[in-house]
């Protein structure tokens, strides 16, 4: 197993904290003290519920669970040693190997501390540590502290949702008289609505308000010219060439996967674009990947994922129950299948999953495509390292290729690659903030089988 930040030539570091001001730094000084805040807030608020489910037994677990979130937020705060994990769960031991790597790579156990260490691996591990505040409290072990945000931002998009599901409905209807053409528009449109529903995270607004209002079908050509990189076409003939050959009417593809963000409205548009590829004939099967528990704040669980079906399903509006109920089909027919495999909650960087979580790897594979949703997915792709922003996609990925993949990111993190000579500089020139305001966006391919 690599541990981040490894030195291997031509490869530049990990983003740390080390540089005084960076987005790293002002993201562990800042922003994650303000989330761990509100998961305390949360579980005080919840004080009561805790009483009337488990009695003095709630009351003692919400006390404790907050006694270790403050003290972990101290030890943030004031750039404390990283500490093993206590909870037994069966990634512990991963996680203490880790860390005992990062101390010889790093020196010693003082120097693997929140501001000093690459900033992916403190970043997960402050999430990991969440967890295990309360899996040492059994009675409320099972308490998302981020559930509110993320049903909150299912709630508040509901105008965008039933559009979106009218849009499909209608597109199902005529599928059978749609031109080659006419299907590539539709395919282009709902990949760019599933590109921007990532907008919508909880954890760059450590917690904000972050519904969509309106119908971002509307916004689609506006939000066109910020779109840095865009392999529409070669995702969409990675599809087509997928066809089945000697399958008359078969589907093109057997199967995509879609390695999920974030939970509320961004999973009803990767759901709606999930729809479409089915119902198109793009694709046969689609698997979703989520999180194994609650994670960078607004991250889809299996929970938010039967949760989000079930609510649409119940929806008073017709096309967004007949989309809710076709989607329970789906799952209940195993033509949408969700996993949730440990290594998404682990600080890797994606280039370590053949040989941390080869059966992952071996399963991903299987995929004709595997989209990849949302700025951390993309930070995990490239190492989340310094690259140039002209070092090439294929780079940074360091050889993780399982399949042929896309990225569909808005940027949230000053990592990009990929870009054109001079088109970086431009963008700083235009917009400071261009890598981390979540404005502009990448739909990044690469086909490790057409290498
Ligand atoms: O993966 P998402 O949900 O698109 O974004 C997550 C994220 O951008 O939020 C934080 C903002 O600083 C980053 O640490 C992290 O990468
Ligand atoms: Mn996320």
């Amino acid at each position: 197993m690599m541990a981040a930040d490894q030195t291997v030539a031509g490869v530049p570091p990990s983003l740390s904290a080390r540089v005084v001001g960076s987005f790293a730094y002002l993201t562990i000084r800042d922003r994650l003290p303000t989330i761990l805040t509100k998961v305390i807030d949360t579980i005080h608020r919840n004080k009561n519920k805790f009483f009337e489910e488990y009695g003095e037994e709630g009351i003692q677990a919400e006390k404790q669970t907050i006694s270790l979130l403050s003290k972990l937020r101290n030890e943030l705060q004031t750039d404390k040693p990283v500490l093993v994990l206590t909870d037994g769960l069966p990634d512990t031991e991963f996680w203490n190997q880790y860390l005992h790597r990062q101390q010889r790579l790093q020196g010693d156990q003082e120097s693997v501390s929140w501001f000093k260490s690459p900033w992916l691996y403190v970043e997960c591990y402050m999430y990991r540590r969440i967890q295990e505040a309360l899996l040492l409290n059994p009675p409320i072990s099972d308490f998302d502290v981020f559930n509110e945000g993320k049903t909150q931002s299912f709630f508040e998009s509901q105008q965008a949702v039933m559009a979106l599901c009218t849009y499909l409905e209608g597109v199902n209807k005529n599928m059978e008289e749609l031109s080659k053409n006419q299907l590539f528009e539709h395919f282009s449109r709902l990949l760019q609505v599933s590109l921007w529903g990532n907008k919508c995270d909880l954890s760059i607004s450590a917690g904000q308000e972050n519904s969509q209002k309106t119908s971002p079908l509307d916004s689609l050509s506006a939000l066109q010219p910020f779109i840095l990189v865009d392999d529409s076409n070669v995702v969409w003939s990675t599809l087509t060439a997928a066809q089945r050959s000697g399958q008359p009417g078969g589907t093109a593809a057997d199967r995509v996967d879609i390695v999920l963000d974030n939970a509320g409205f961004e999973l009803v548009t990767d759901l709606i674009f999930a729809d479409f590829l089915v119902s198109s004939g793009l694709a046969r099967q689609i698997h979703f990947h989520g999180k194994l528990f609650p994670w960078f704040v607004s991250d889809v669980t299996a929970n938010d994922f039967q949760w989000t079906i079930r609510q649409t399903m119940a929806a008073n509006h017709k096309w967004m129950s007949k989309s809710g109920v076709q989607w329970q089909t789906y799952v209940k027919q195993g033509v949408w299948r969700y996993h949730d495999h440990p290594f998404w909650t682990q600080p890797h960087e994606f280039c370590d999953m053949a040989a941390d979580a080869p059966d992952l790897y071996a399963a991903l594979q299987g995929a004709d495509l595997v989209l990849f949703k949302g700025d951390l997915n993309y930070r995990k792709l490239t190492g989340d390292r310094d690259w140039d922003h002209t070092a090439a996609f294929k780079t940074a990925l360091r050889g993780f290729g399982p399949a042929p993949l896309c990225s569909l990111r808005t940027l949230k993190a000053n990592v990009q690659v990929g870009l054109q000579p001079g088109q970086g500089e431009k963008l700083t020139s235009q917009d400071p903030n261009w890598m981390t305001s979540g404005q502009y966006a990448v739909i990044q391919s690469y086909n490790p089988k057409s290498e």
